[in-house]
């Protein structure tokens, strides 16, 4: 599991930890690891021409300490200042120590344009409201210069705790941060800002329950249900999908398709698309009456497709069992129904739906991802899975939010989503609790559409189509 924490917890961690260290030894780990860095994507060391931004606090240290590192291994190193009476004194010491120079703020153009590696120390986790208006342009110069960027600790000019973006921001290559992830280096748009991310271990402690955390494979692999020699259709689970209309009947096939392959013993179809179902999926078990009356199920998906057929939508959310409310499940559910519900709930919306539900600007939600997805499933008591770039599953009760790794540009495709529906439902439907049908459904999703496009388009059908190979590829991380 890779774990990110915010910033009140990273700052208690490290008071913690530096009453038992020397002074500045924590920020002597930092530089080694983030000089290595460097000196990794540099190659070559010596000869090479390295500029530090440096802002006003710790993080410009981390950057003044890391330069001395490499100036000391024969790179040219200039730091510009942002704030040449407040810089840290004894980082700015040490790379004059070891032959480094300090430039003038009417310089840094050009240092910038003709460097081979700009390190970004400009502010760190002491950063909050974006990037002051002196910083912006060194920001611009980075882009535009064909030098490596490395941000320290995180992209100046990103939200730590949300990965929100106000205003510019660096734009790293690699981002080299320390103790642990910080949330707005898994979550867009904070995420795209920082490149690759290398972690250093600088030895603190963090508590057991993270802000955020991200199931990599062998976490994934563990949760697949996998049928035991006693299970038969029933016992692996019964997974109702109520999908599709007249005028959609596709989302009622691609939402099958997503749940033939999640795990379930048995789909049951219940709408207007049966024909189009059962031509597609003859393994499918129809009904034409409403959920109400359609046969035992261990968990509906209600939805796709359905136009405005409110009835089927009320109806299963009376049902006793776990429920997946999608796309126009959505718009027609109503709050206190899904409220008063006592089995689990997953809603799965894009920023488009959150934001209708919320009564926001959709805009607004894709700035703030993870306050969204936590603030809908209080509201809705209901567990959140907001789709997108970064997809976040987050519980009504609290705890660690979810934050899938496993996304692709090529799933943002018409159909994609009535898949991961029929996928995550199928997962609820044999016993997933709604956090780990949401977030390894979202893995898996995520997965079986990277194997499907291999860098080419794709349609919602292929992603459906890939999904056994995603689960034979995550279940052999076991082996
Ligand atoms: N505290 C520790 O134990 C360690 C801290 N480390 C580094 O220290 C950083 C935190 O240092 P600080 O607490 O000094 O804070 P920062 O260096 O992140 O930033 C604080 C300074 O930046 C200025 N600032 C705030 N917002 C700004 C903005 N939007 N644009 C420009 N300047 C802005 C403030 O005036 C303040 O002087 C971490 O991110 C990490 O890089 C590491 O050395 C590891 C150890
Ligand atoms: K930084």
């Amino acid at each position: 599991m890779r774990t990110a924490y915010s910033v009140e917890t990273v700052r208690a961690a490290e008071r913690e930890l530096m009453a038992r260290l020397a002074e500045g030894a924590l920020m002597q780990r930092a530089a080694a690891g983030l000089a290595a860095a460097c000196a990794d994507l540099l190659g070559r060391v010596y000869g090479s021409r390295v500029v530090l931004l440096v802002g006003s606090g710790d993080n410009g240290g981390d950057a003044l300490y890391a330069g001395a590192r490499l100036a000391r291994r024969g790179a040219g190193v200039t730091a510009v200042l942002l704030a040449p009476e407040r810089t840290h004194g004894a980082g700015l010491a040490a790379l004059r120590g070891a032959g480094g120079t300090v430039a003038g703020s009417g310089a840094a153009e050009e240092l910038i344009l003709r460097a081979d590696l700009v390190v970004d120390g400009i502010v760190g986790i002491g950063g909050k409201g974006g990037l002051r208006p002196e910083a912006v342009p060194l920001a611009g110069y980075a882009a535009d210069s064909r030098a490596a960027v490395v941000a320290v600790d995180l992209p100046s000019g990103i939200e730590a705790d949300t990965g929100e973006v106000l205003g510019t921001a660096v734009r790293a290559d690699l981002t080299v941060t320390f103790g642990t992830h910080k949330p707005g280096l898994l979550i867009d748009p904070g995420r795209e800002y920082a490149g690759s991310v290398r972690l250093v271990d600088i030895g603190l402690e963090l508590p057991e329950e993270a802000e955020l955390e991200a199931l990599q494979h062998a976490d994934v692999a563990v949760r697949l249900p996998v049928p035991g020699a006693e299970s038969d259709k029933y016992r692996r689970g019964v997974v109702g999908i109520a999908a599709g209309s007249a005028r959609y009947p596709g989302a009622a096939v691609l939402a099958v398709s997503g749940a033939l392959r999640g795990g379930a013993g048995a789909v049951r179809y219940v709408g207007p698309a049966a024909d189009a179902v059962i031509s597609r999926f003859p393994e499918t078990l129809v009904s034409d009456q409403g959920p109400a009356r359609a046969g035992r199920v261990q968990a509906w998906v209600v939805g796709p497709g359905v136009g405005d057929d409110a009835s089927a939508v009320a109806q299963v959310l009376e049902a006793d069992v776990s429920v997946l409310v999608d796309a126009d499940g959505l718009r027609l559910a109503d709050r206190s129904a899904v409220r008063a519900r006592t089995a689990p709930t997953l809603m799965t919306p894009h920023a488009g739906e959150a934001a209708a539900l919320l009564g926001v600007s959709r805009e607004s939600v894709e700035a703030a991802r993870l306050a969204s997805a936590r603030e809908l499933a209080l509201r809705y008591g209901a567990t959140v899975l907001l789709k997108g770039s970064t997809t976040l599953v987050a519980d009504p009760q609290g705890g660690a939010v979810r934050v899938n790794p496993t996304g692709t540009a090529w799933l943002a495709t018409a159909g994609s989503g009535d898949v991961l529906s029929g996928l995550a439902g199928s997962l609820l439907a044999a016993g997933l609790s709604a956090l780990d049908a949401g977030s390894v459904g979202a893995y898996l999703h995520g997965l079986a559409g990277r194997l499907a496009a291999d860098g080419a388009p794709l349609g919602a059908h292929d992603v459906a189509a890939a999904i056994p190979e995603a689960w034979r590829d995550i279940r052999d991380a076991l082996r």
